[in-house]
């Protein structure tokens, strides 16, 4: 069975010797692959604890390196609903300028 893992489980493998990355909903752990990784450990490791789709996806890695990823592969990303709702409320709130300026100009 898949094991589900929550972002904030994933966030506490944060570090070079313990190293855990979000990359399209899945889970990998990557400590093991930092020294071999072409782009060096360095950028793995400033991902880490985080979601890595977006730099992963913006370096534009190859096939291979996607199925690179295979071997890290340790769980599926737990979808936190209640989080997200949160997190979309907090998107559709106005800023304090948006706001100002709204009461102004009459929109938001
Ligand atoms: C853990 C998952 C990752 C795997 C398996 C992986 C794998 C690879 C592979 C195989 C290459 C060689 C080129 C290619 O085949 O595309 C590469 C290059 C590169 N990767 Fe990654 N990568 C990972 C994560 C990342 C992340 C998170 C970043 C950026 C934050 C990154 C940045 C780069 C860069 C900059 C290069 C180019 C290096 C160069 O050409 O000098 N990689 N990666």
């Amino acid at each position: 069975m898949t094991k589900l893992i929550t972002a904030a489980e994933v966030s506490l493998h944060n570090k070079e010797d313990d190293c855990w990355c979000i990359i399209n909903g899945k889970v990998y752990d990557c400590t093991k692959f930092l020294d071999d990784h072409p782009g060096g450990g360095e950028v793995i490791v400033e991902c880490a604890g985080t979601d890595a789709t977006e730099p992963f996806d913006e370096i534009g890695h190859s096939e291979e390196a996607v199925k690179m990823l295979e071997d890290m592969y340790i769980g599926d990303l737990e979808r936190d609903l209640a989080a997200e709702a949160e997190a979309a409320k907090k998107a559709q709130q106005p800023g304090l300028l948006q706001s100002i300026w709204g009461s102004i100009f009459g929109s938001s």
